[in-house]
Order: structure tokens, then C-alpha cells, then sequence
């Protein structure tokens, strides 16, 4: 029998992405409500109530008023907002990482933010093999399209066509580094410098390293193939080794919900630069729901998954 799911929030940016990626899914029924309730709290309180799994593509206080919305053990709940993602109650929604099992068996799911997916994806597993220190001080640098931001932010870039550039996070603290800190296991809070570009999506995130200054560290090429064996298998996460001359985002760029690493290294492998490209809404949100939506269904994991741009 199709599995019931409610997504709150259905009408934004991410909700609608999720919508596209379960059309046609005969395992899934979505609830759905109109326009006129779509904020109502009654009705929606009865659809977060009923819907074997629930999908919160709300921003954060939306977001912990419809958990505590939910009255009964059952519904399982993936929240795309940035609410739980440290909360030990909730388990991190990056398969990959945490564990396939980890997420199938969960009935609380915090997805991933989208630039920390790219910074995590990069440094946790070689944190992890001991191949990068934990006690480092990490400076993340990354571009976003505008879809990054929501309505808010398309509508801010819709309207002003001539930006070309914007810098923000400028205070430091960005809500994200809460989630990059804790979910590879670092000792400082990495230095997180995000920038917005003109595309409607799109992501590059970059994770410079000085390797020979740091008392134990990998070599770009063994970074490289640890990042290879750990993601070995996997139809989402691909690492590339090359050494392109330019890494470009597209402004035309299809929707995708793949994950593509690289460590770039200098010649004589003193510095590398760890790079992560992936679509804000696919591995970054929508996609990444999608995913663990699957394995929390016992499904496979990339069923309705855009594998490759349109
Ligand atoms: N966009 C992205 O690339 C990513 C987004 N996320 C996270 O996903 C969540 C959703 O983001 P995004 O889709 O971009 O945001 P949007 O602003 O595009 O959409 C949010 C939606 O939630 C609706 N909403 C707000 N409050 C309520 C409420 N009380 N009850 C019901 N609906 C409500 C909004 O209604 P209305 O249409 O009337 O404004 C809107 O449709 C956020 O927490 C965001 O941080 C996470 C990773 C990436
Ligand atoms: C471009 C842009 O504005 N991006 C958003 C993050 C988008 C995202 O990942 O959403 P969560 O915050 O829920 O993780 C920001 O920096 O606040």
C-alpha cells in the first residue's frame, strides 16, 4: 500500500522540488492542501497527524511549531529547516556519512543544510581516517544560486538583475557552522565565507588547506582516494580526480541531485583545494529529502533521483 506523505511548506522553493521528485511515484500518496489552508493550522495539524511521513520545508520556528504539532507516535518526520540539526534527538539526515541504516531506522530525520553537505562530504571522512586534523582551524568559502535563499532571496534577485556578486555572512556565525562543526567532530568552528551569484542554482563549496603546515595530514592524492573509498558505490556522491583549469557554475543549470568532490593539490602537495559542486535544491535540499524519505520507506536509496542534469 502507498505510503502517505504530507510536505509543510509544499508551496516554497524546496517543498515544490520535493513535489516534482514524487510525481508519478506510485509508493508514495501525497496529502495535499489547497491554497486557501496551506497555512491553516487546524488543517494542517490533521494532515501532519494522519501522513505516515511528514516533509518540513518551512523556516526554522515553522518548522519546531508543526513537530510539536504531531500527537501520535507513528508519523516520521525529515525536517529540511535548520531547527534540529544538531539536536541529539534527531539523526543527521547524510546517509552517507551517519550511516544508511542509521536513517532508515529514524523517525526524526534532520536534513543536511546545503553548503554543509559540500563542506561535510569533504572533510569528515578524512577527520574520520585521520587523514586531516580535527583541532585545525577549517576556512570554508562557497557560492550559492539564489535559490539557496528561498523566496526571499529569488525575489531579492529577480528584482535587482545587477548584482553580480553578494557576499553575506559578513558578521560571521552563519546559522550553518553549528552543523559543520559538530557533524565532522572538529575542535573550533571553521571561518564559513558564503557568497550568493546570480543563478537560480548551483553550489560550489571549497575547503582550502595548507597541508604541510599542519603536524599530521594526507597527501592530496591520499585525501583524494580516501574521499574515493569512502564514497566507493555510491550513485549520488562522485569523486573526480582531474585537474581542470576552471570549475564553472552554469546559470542554465538543470536540476541534479548528485554530489561531485575534488581535491585539487599543488605540485610539490604543500596546499590543496577540496572542492565540493552540487545543486543547492538537490543534494542540498529537495534531493537529499528525497533520498532519505527512501531509505526510511525501505526503498532504494536513489529512487525518483535526478542522476544525471535534464
Ligand atoms: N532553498 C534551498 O536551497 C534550501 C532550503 N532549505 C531549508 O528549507 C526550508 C524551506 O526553504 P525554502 O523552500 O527555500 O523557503 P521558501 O521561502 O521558498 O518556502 C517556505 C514556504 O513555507 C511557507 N510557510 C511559512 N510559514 C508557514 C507556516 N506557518 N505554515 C505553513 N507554511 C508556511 C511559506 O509560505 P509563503 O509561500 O506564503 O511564503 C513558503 O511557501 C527552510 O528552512 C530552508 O532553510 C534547506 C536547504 C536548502
Ligand atoms: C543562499 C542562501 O541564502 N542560503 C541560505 C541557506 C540555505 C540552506 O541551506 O538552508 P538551511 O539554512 O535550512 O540549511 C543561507 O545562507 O541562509
Amino acid at each position: 500500500m502507498a505510503k502517505s506523505v504530507f510536505i509543510d511548506g509544499a508551496a516554497g522553493t524546496t517543498g515544490l522540488e520535493i513535489a516534482e521528485r514524487l510525481a508519478g511515484r506510485s509508493e508514495f500518496e501525497l496529502i495535499v492542501l489547497d491554497e486557501a489552508r496551506r497555512k491553516d493550522d487546524g488543517a494542517r495539524a490533521e494532515a501532519l497527524n494522519a501522513a505516515d511521513f511528514v516533509i518540513l520545508c518551512l523556516p526554522d520556528d515553522a518548522a519546531k511549531a508543526a513537530v510539536g504539532m504531531i500527537r501520535n507516535d507513528t508519523t516520521r518526520v525529515i525536517d529540511a529547516s535548520s531547527a534540529h540539526r544538531v539536536s541529539p534527538e534527531w539523526t543527521y539526515g547524510f546517509p552517507e556519512v551517519v550511516g544508511r541504516e542509521t536513517v532508515a531506522a529514524a523517525r526524526f530525520v534532520s536534513n543536511p543544510g546545503c553548503y554543509p553537505t559540500g563542506f561535510i562530504a569533504l572533510v569528515a571522512p578524512l577527520v574520520r581516517a585521520g587523514l586531516l586534523p580535527a583541532d585545525w582551524s577549517y576556512v570554508c568559502h562557497a557560492v550559492s544560486g539564489y535559490s539557496g535563499g528561498g523566496k526571499a532571496l529569488i525575489a531579492h534577485f529577480e528584482d535587482d538583475r545587477d548584482i553580480a556578486f553578494r557576499a553575506y555572512g559578513l558578521a560571521l556565525g552563519h546559522k550553518h557552522v553549528p552543523e559543520m562543526t559538530a557533524h565532522v567532530g572538529l575542535a573550533h568552528a571553521p571561518i564559513f565565507a558564503p557568497a550568493v551569484v546570480p543563478a537560480h542554482r548551483g553550489m560550489l563549496v571549497e575547503v582550502p588547506l595548507h597541508l604541510s603546515m599542519m603536524a599530521k595530514a594526507g597527501s592530496p592524492a591520499e585525501l583524494r582516494a580516501a574521499l574515493a573509498a569512502f564514497y566507493a558505490g555510491s550513485e549520488i556522491v562522485t569523486v573526480v580526480d582531474d585537474q581542470p583549469g576552471e570549475l564553472l557554475l552554469r546559470a542554465s543549470m538543470a536540476p541534479v541531485d548528485t554530489l561531485t568532490l575534488r581535491v585539487l593539490g599543488s605540485q610539490d602537495g604543500s596546499q590543496a583545494r577540496m572542492v565540493a559542486m552540487l545543486d543547492n535544491l538537490g543534494k542540498g535540499a529537495s534531493g537529499a529529502a528525497v533520498q532519505n524519505l527512501n531509505l526510511m520507506a525501505g526503498l532504494p536509496e536513489t529512487a525518483g533521483l535526478r542522476l544525471q542534469a535534464a
